[in-house]
């Protein structure tokens, strides 16, 4: 049996072959960035960093490894996110402040050396996004308990930018204090659906009838809350330990699995993959005729296309009642057979994006 020293000596030895190793495939990687440099290429290929994923879990199994999905695809997109930085530099604007939600899912894609800026709010993000001054955008677009958030389907709609990737993170909320007693808290912060998915904790623990301020961030509360004494925030572990603020209780949520889907946003099409899904926004014709989505509907039937969404939203145009639908389906743009119902319905369409579907 080895003793502890021979293991920590193994350790290092091994760390020693991992550094040469990554080292080794960051040189590669910096002749791809010199041949997408050449070629006008993306550097963030989100189906290719997927296959890599893939690939490696299912070898794992195969030599039947001690790490799981989740630990492999947290090591290697740290490893893909130090490699596009030395590709090429790329800014991140994501909705802040820092500390929020949205900031956590923009770290786990683009890891904690890029360049990110906070903005303070969807509109922001995607002014920043399309002036170039970003390359790429992180915004929330639905949660499993409060569902679609409007504003990121309404800028989407308007805007040139594509989805290129979407990443599904669980919500927890922590209750943040710097008040020595339940009793002693007169307001509480959160942003609005903080309070939403939080609504049985706060009447579990009397605070109904404090005084509920909403804010534009979960983050923002803990800025706040740390500020006042006798106020409270609803946000996340990371924002209340970010703004020095003592949480009190941990995942207070109603729904154990609540989760908010995130979409990058960027200006360049992701090649087809083997596990795409699109996203469009339908404006029919005849909406007001019976039978028109049935209609619309029936051509994905057809050509066996399944959908993981349908949504309406109001079109906000014209002062009418008119609705567009926001459609996710399965598989990628320019596949055959989507590209038959697209064409047919080419003026009722706008693509949103293909990009790797991500895991729930
Ligand atoms: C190296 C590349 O660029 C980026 C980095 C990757 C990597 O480190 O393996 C993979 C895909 C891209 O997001 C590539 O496209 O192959």
């Amino acid at each position: 049996m080895k003793t502890l020293d021979d293991c920590r000596e193994a350790i290092d030895e091994i760390d020693n072959e991992m550094l040469t190793l990554l080292n080794k495939r960051m040189k590669v990687v910096q002749r791809v960035g010199e041949i997408k440099k050449e070629t006008g290429g993306a550097i963030y290929r989100p189906e290719r960093e997927k296959a890599i994923i893939d690939r490696l879990v299912s070898l794992n199994e195969k030599e039947g490894g001690l790490l799981n999905y989740k630990a492999i695809e947290a090591i290697f997109l740290e490893i893909f996110a130090v490699a596009r930085n030395l590709e090429l530099p790329e800014r991140i604007a994501y909705l802040g402040p820092e500390g929020s939600f949205t900031h956590q899912a923009a770290e786990s894609r683009f890891g904690a050396m890029s360049d990110y800026l906070s903005l303070n709010s969807i509109a922001s993000v995607f002014k920043t996004l399309e002036s170039g001054r970003a390359k790429f955008a992180v915004v929330p677009i639905e949660n499993s308990r409060d569902g679609i958030v409007g504003e990121t389907l309404d800028l989407l709609a308007k805007s040139s930018m594509k989805i290129v990737a979407e990443l599904y993170m669980p919500i927890h909320m922590s209750f943040a204090t710097k008040a020595e007693k339940l009793e002693d808290i007169t307001k509480i912060y959160s942003k609005d659906k903080g309070f939403g998915q939080c609504r049985e904790f706060l009447n579990e623990h009397g605070l109904i009838n404090v005084e509920l301020i909403p804010v534009e961030s979960t983050a923002k509360a803990a800025i706040l809350a740390a500020r006042e004494p006798n106020s409270a925030a609803i946000c996340s572990h990371i924002a209340a330990k970010l703004y020095g603020l003592p949480t009190l209780f941990e995942n207070i949520e109603d729904a154990i699995d609540n989760t908010t889907r995130f979409v990058i946003l960027s200006d360049f099409k992701n090649a087809v993959s083997e596990n795409d899904k699109t996203s469009i926004l339908v404006r029919l014709k005849d909406a007001v005729e019976a039978g028109s989505l049935v209609r619309f509907l029936q051509d994905f039937e057809e050509e066996k296309i399944n959908l993981s969404k349908i949504e309406s939203r109001p079109s906000r145009d014209k002062g009418g009642f008119g609705y567009w639908f926001y459609i996710d389906f399965y598989g990628h743009i320019d596949e055959e057979k989507i590209q038959k119902v697209i064409q047919k319905h080419k003026d009722e369409v706008t693509w949103l994006g293909s990009y790797v579907k991500g895991e729930e």
